[in-house]
């Protein structure tokens, strides 16, 4: 493609040399990943500079390199103020903006993106739509999976794998938006028709200022929605309206609004809820109709994700009967309040809450069920908000009745002083095993039956990560492990 072409939606920008005829035929942000012919785009991060690759970059067979400053290579430098945001653009028009051709649907907020995700995916596959889905735990095209680092890749990798799904005849794509990604622009370029607020709730504070700031973060994805004098046909907010962000979101964007709640005058309501030791059940009630809802998913919390589901499918045109029967065939997604059980006369769940609101409402849904003590197996992410350790700590001792904390991912932190911040503001009343395993198998073979354990914020995650390196561990496999070690010793 001609590179003249790729730069097309960047207004202004100096070449070192001149580039009239030029071609390139893919790009790359990666020095190492560099083949012949490659645009190479140089990105200020966290630990390098690209602009420092540019050497090995040009000597891979880059004909062009884009970047924030004058290098001194021999092949042509495109000179931007902000190659971050110059990255969304150029890979946009290079792989011919493919998310003007799919029904784009973006969840952001703090809890339950993933979760949504997952229902949505259902529910389109339900009314044989071909989708495509990007995540925490993967991405899809169709049923195919692929391995993502980040819950909102950037935005290179974003429009080269909405091209792939444009090739595989995909009509729908539904992607978590973390607030990450808003900020940091991975999504600009992307063309949203829908765009789905879940909730709001302390996380991130090591990245964030504050929680306007974070907030504000989240609002991005609202004004990204559509144009912003036009109301659009197929554009549309979906908007949790029993949030105190509700209102916030809602004035950031020009576009329709669709809201859902169970306390508040939403347009979607749960009414009737019952929440059960197998599920739950509620009366949906919608613009497009009313829907009796028996679901197998567990908590009021899973009540809100299937409302937001309902929401954004509604909007797209899916059948309520589709959509009532994909929420009832639904058994949620791994590592998302999983249980795991090897005949063992107590219950032991394996779930992904990593911030105190989504602990919070974990634990109340397995006091309402649970017949004896709630355990608690808990830790925090080491290089992540340090301010939610003691928050996430009291609510465990809080809505738990044998809490024990543990270590989580430490990454480059001291397990011990994580510990440490947790238990700051406690007097006691729990029990500190920094080995995960050792934490889990405490709680596991001292439950008794009627117990309940839960083990928490690590999920579907299948390794745990100290000082840069990962190492194989998966919840619930040391649970497995061990609940067959013991009842083949009963
Ligand atoms: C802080 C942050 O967001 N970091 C992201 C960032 O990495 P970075 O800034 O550290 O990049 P870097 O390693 O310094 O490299 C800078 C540039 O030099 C280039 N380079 C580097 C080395 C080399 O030899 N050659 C070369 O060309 C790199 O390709 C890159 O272009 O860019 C990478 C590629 O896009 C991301 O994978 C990485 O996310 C890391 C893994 C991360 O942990 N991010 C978290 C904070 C995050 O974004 N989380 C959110 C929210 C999760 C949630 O929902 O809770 C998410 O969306 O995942
Ligand atoms: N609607 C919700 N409100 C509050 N907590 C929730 C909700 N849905 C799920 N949770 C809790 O949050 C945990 C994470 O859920 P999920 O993975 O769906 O969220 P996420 O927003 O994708 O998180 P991440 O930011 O890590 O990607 C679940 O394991 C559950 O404990
Ligand atoms: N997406 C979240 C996941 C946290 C999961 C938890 N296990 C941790 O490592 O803190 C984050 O990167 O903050
Ligand atoms: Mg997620």
């Amino acid at each position: 493609m001609r590179l003249k072409e790729v730069l097309n939606h960047i207004p202004f920008y100096q070449s070192t040399k001149a580039i009239e005829h030029m071609e390139i035929t893919d790009m790359t942000m990666d020095s190492r990943a560099v083949k012949p012919g490659d645009l190479f785009i140089c990105l200020p991060g966290e630990h390098f500079d690209g602009h420092d690759f540019v050497h090995q970059a040009v000597g891979q067979g880059a004909v062009a390199v884009l970047a924030e400053r004058e290098l001194d290579v021999s092949v042509p430098v495109i000179i931007v103020p902000d190659s971050h945001r110059a990255m969304a653009a150029v890979a946009g028009s290079f792989f011919g903006h493919p998310t003007k051709s799919l029904q784009l649907i973006g969840i952001t907020g703090t809890n339950g993106k993933t979760s949504i995700s997952y229902l949505l995916e259902e529910i389109f596959q339900a009314e044989s739509k071909r989708t495509g889905l990007i995540g925490t735990i993967q991405m899809k095209i169709n049923n195919a999976v692929y391995e993502v680092k980040n819950t909102t890749p950037d935005s290179l990798f974003l429009q080269r794998s909405f091209h792939q799904m444009q090739k595989e005849q995909v009509d729908t794509a539904i992607m978590e938006v973390s607030s990450h990604a808003l900020d940091k622009g991975r999504v600009h370029g992307c063309d949203f028709n829908v765009a789905v607020f879940t909730n709001l709730s302390q996380d991130h504070l090591d990245y964030h200022e504050s929680m306007e700031d974070y907030l504000h973060a989240k609002s991005l994805l609202f004004a990204q929605l559509g144009n912003s004098f036009v109301l659009e046909n197929d554009k549309c907010a979906v908007i949790n309206l029993d949030d105190d962000a509700a209102d916030a979101l809602i004035k950031s964007t020009a576009q329709p609004v669709l809201t859902y709640g169970i306390h508040s005058n939403a347009a979607i309501k749960a009414k009737d809820i019952h929440l059960h030791e197998k599920g739950s059940s509620f009366n949906m009630v919608t613009p497009y109709g009313e829907a009796a809802i028996e679901s197998k998913l567990m908590g009021k919390f899973n009540v809100y994700n299937m409302l937001a589901a309902a929401g954004a499918a509604l909007t797209s045109g899916i059948p309520i009967t589709t959509i009532k029967q994909a929420l009832e065939n639904s058994t949620g997604v791994r590592g998302r309040f999983e249980p795991v059980m090897e005949g063992q006369q107590y219950g032991v769940v394996v779930d992904y809450a990593h911030t105190p609101d989504s602990l919070r409402n974990v634990l109340v849904t397995m006091q309402e069920f649970c017949r004896g003590n709630v355990w608690v197996v808990v830790g925090c992410g080491g290089d992540r908000d340090r301010t939610k350790r003691p928050l996430m700590a009291e609510v465990a001792v809080k809505y738990g009745d044998r809490p024990i904390f543990t270590s989580d991912n430490p990454r480059s932190e001291d397990p011990e002083q994580i510990l440490d911040d947790m238990v700051e503001h406690l007097d006691g009343g729990y029990q500190r095993i920094t080995n995960r395993k050792e934490a889990i198998e405490t709680a596991i073979t001292n439950a008794e039956p009627g117990d309940m354990v839960l083990i928490a914020g690590k999920g579907h995650e299948t390794y745990q990560e100290v000082n840069g390196q990962r190492f194989d561990f998966d919840d619930r496999e040391v649970a497995r492990e061990l609940l067959t070690r013991l009842k083949e010793n009963r």
